[in-house]
């Protein structure tokens, strides 16, 4: 991983605070550009080849159109970059994503609305199409969009009393056939099935009695299980692995790189709808009230 390091030390040299903080000793730390300051936190461990990507976006990670843009393009360095691992995990406590930014939906400019929805799409496809092995480590909630993310990944480890599920109809909105065959080639289809209608938030017991998760640990082994689990993945011939992965996957990816303009337009059609409105902004009065109860 010669090169990795030497273009890691250049981009670090770009970033010299990075540089002298301790924690990139024996590791190449690479601040990806982002419109939004240090919302996402890469390091390449130059040994390895993995990258551990760190969502920071408080108070919840939650997915707006800028936080997305910083992730794709990070995927998309690091793919070319050649990194054989990702582990991707969040920086804020307790919460591992949100999923979408509510706010993105909710009386959205629909120009924006459809920027929006592309630079969802294009996470998916780098995420689920990556050629790097790939590890969620989570360590907090991961509704809707957050299970998406840890769905897309090859193998997924949390920490007990979190939940994550796909709970879009909760919302009054609808996880699009991607959400549902990434879903489906996790816990299958009867599974997806009751998981999408009832719009289902599993406890991690729960998440991994469907196995909906793979393995359950403390919290603070999640990154250290993942790191484990990892040298796993980067045992096996890398082609052999990754064209397996491929294999599984093609498909599913082939669909939604053919139908991306439709997908955009049949969210942005949904999106608008007065009732789905009307849903998303009692939905988002409901977390308004219970986050004003805590404080
Ligand atoms: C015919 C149709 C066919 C096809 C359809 C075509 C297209 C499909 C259409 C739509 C598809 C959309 C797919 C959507 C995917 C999504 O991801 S939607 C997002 C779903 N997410 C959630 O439901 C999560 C909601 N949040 C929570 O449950 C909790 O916040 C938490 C468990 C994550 C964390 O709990 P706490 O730590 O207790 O934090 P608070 O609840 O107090 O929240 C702090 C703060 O953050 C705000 N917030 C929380 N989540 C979001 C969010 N997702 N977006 C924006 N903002 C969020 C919350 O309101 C608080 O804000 P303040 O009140 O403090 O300002």
């Amino acid at each position: 991983m010669a090169t990795l390091w030497t273009r890691g030390i250049q981009v670090c040299r770009a970033l010299p605070r990075l540089c002298t903080a301790p924690s990139v000793q024996r590791r190449t730390s690479v601040r990806l550009m982002s419109t939004e300051k240090d919302n996402l936190l890469v390091d390449v461990d130059s040994k390895t080849g993995v990258a551990t990507m760190q969502m920071n976006r408080p108070p919840v990670n939650s997915l707006n159109l800028e936080f997305l843009t910083s992730i794709s393009i990070a995927l998309e360095k690091l793919e070319n970059e050649k990194c054989r691992g990702l582990i991707l995990t969040s920086d804020v406590p307790k919460i591992f994503c949100a999923g979408l930014d509510i706010l993105e939906m909710y009386q959205p400019d629909v120009e924006r609305l459809q920027v929006f929805w592309r630079s969802l799409q294009d996470v998916w496809l780098r995420l689920y199409g990556s050629k790097m092995a790939t590890i969620a480590a989570i360590n907090g909630h991961s509704p809707a969009g957050g299970c998406l993310l840890a769905t897309c990944c090859d193998y997924r480890i949390m920490a007990p009393n979190y939940t994550i599920g796909l709970n879009e109809t909760q919302l009054g909105i609808v996880a699009p056939f991607w959400f549902r065959d990434t879903m489906c080639g996790v816990i299958g289809h009867r599974e997806t099935e009751h998981a999408l209608t009832l719009g289902i938030m599993y406890s991690t017991e729960e998440a991994l009695n469907i196995k909906l998760v793979d393995k359950v640990v403390p919290q603070d082994k999640v990154i250290p299980a993942a790191q484990e689990k990892m040298k796993q993945y980067l045992k096996i011939p890398e082609v052999a692995r990754q064209l397996s992965k491929d294999l599984m996957r093609r498909e599913t990816v082939e669909k939604l790189r053919l139908r991306r303009e439709d997908d955009v337009a049949a969210f942005k059609n949904f999106a608008v709808r007065e009732s789905v409105q009307k849903s998303l902004g009692m939905y988002l009065e409901m977390l308004k009230k219970k986050s004003q109860q805590k404080k």
